[in-house]
């Protein structure tokens, strides 16, 4: 069995000295150091063999180690490229394990083509495969993952995670709230979307100033086939949240002040009743939805 599959305090810090590494915090490096809660995170995914598995941040391998006895694949990035040779050696037995070395991200609204490729690949391979998304989440770039699966060309199958609890609250909170936003919007009208379990900094080495949480996002296709323009919504979800505090006329007018004129605003707010000094985290995912495709048809008319 690979030796960090009990990936304890005593057992990093040595492995760590051994070969001068420390861990890098710009890169989001805490390594869980609960093995429960390594085994939570695989049993959350439900993994089998017809899944492949994308990890970001494969750190020393120790959930991914995990997930390959489980799943059909793993893929597993880490932009370290110190912690991607300690893997290696660690990974080199797994036969079903895609070791990649790069930011994962092209940029923060794109991951880069070559993990899009190996996934195309590996599904390809497997009969009735699926894609999942399980990792422990490097902090700085959770919420640019997350979002960016749901927009990308690969719709996955599920997404269990360990992320900031504060960035897994605004994913799960209901409007009319402070954590309600644009993350919530994109989340909810795409996956049902459940906190497995809010984690303190003790179950981490190094520990973080904060807490974590680990979230299962599960992709209902039904709701997902309910948007007719994913990367219009995407936009729209953001714009109405730019100014979060000011009414919704007004921001309307100027998050599509290129594309249409006030009277065109004003004439889509009236035919559709739309209350003009609403805020936008008023309204449920549906109703943001449903005022998205008002102004994606407008659009459409005016030409
Ligand atoms: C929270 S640690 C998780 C490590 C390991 N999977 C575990 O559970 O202990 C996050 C890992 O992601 C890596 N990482 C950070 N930013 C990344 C990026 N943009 N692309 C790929 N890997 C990244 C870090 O170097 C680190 O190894």
């Amino acid at each position: 069995m690979p030796k960090f599959q009990n990936q304890t305090i005593s057992f990093l810090t040595k492995r760590f000295r051994e070969v001068g590494l420390r861990p890098v915090s710009k890169h989001g490096q805490n390594f869980l150091i609960d093995m429960n809660l390594l085994d939570m995170i695989v049993s959350s995914a439900d993994l089998g063999p017809q899944d492949v598995v994308l990890e970001i941040g494969t750190g020393t391998g120790s959930l991914t180690t995990r997930m390959a006895a489980a799943a059909g694949h793993v893929i597993t990035v880490e932009i370290d490229e110190h912690l991607f040779t300690l893997a290696s050696e660690e990974l080199f037995e797994f036969d079903n394990v895609t070791m990649l070395q790069f930011d994962v991200l092209k940029n923060k609204n794109a991951f880069r083509p070559e993990v899009m490729e190996t996934i195309k690949e590996k599904l390809a391979e497997i009969p009735d495969s699926r894609l999942k998304l399980v990792a422990n989440l490097p902090y700085n770039v959770a919420t640019p993952i997350l979002s960016n699966l749901l927009r990308s060309e690969i719709t996955p199958f599920s997404m269990t995670v360990t992320i900031q609890k504060e960035v897994a609250e605004r994913i799960i909170a209901v409007p009319s709230t402070k954590d309600y936003g644009a993350l919530s919007i994109w989340m909810q009208s795409q996956c049902r979307c459940e906190i497995v379990r809010i984690m303190g900094p003790g179950v981490f080495w190094p520990r973080p100033k904060i807490d974590s949480a680990i979230i299962h996002l599960q992709v209902d296709d039904e709701l997902r086939g309910r948007i007719p323009d994913r990367e219009f919504f995407h936009h729209f979800t953001r714009a109405i949240f730019f100014h979060r505090r000011k009414f919704l006329r007004s921001v309307l007018m100027s998050a599509f002040k290129e594309q249409l004129t006030k009277t065109q605003v004003d004439e889509v707010i009236a035919e559709n009743g739309l209350q003009p000094d609403a805020r936008a985290e008023q309204f449920t995912p549906d109703e943001v939805l449903a005022m998205s495709e008002m102004f994606r048809l407008k659009l459409q008319a005016v030409g």
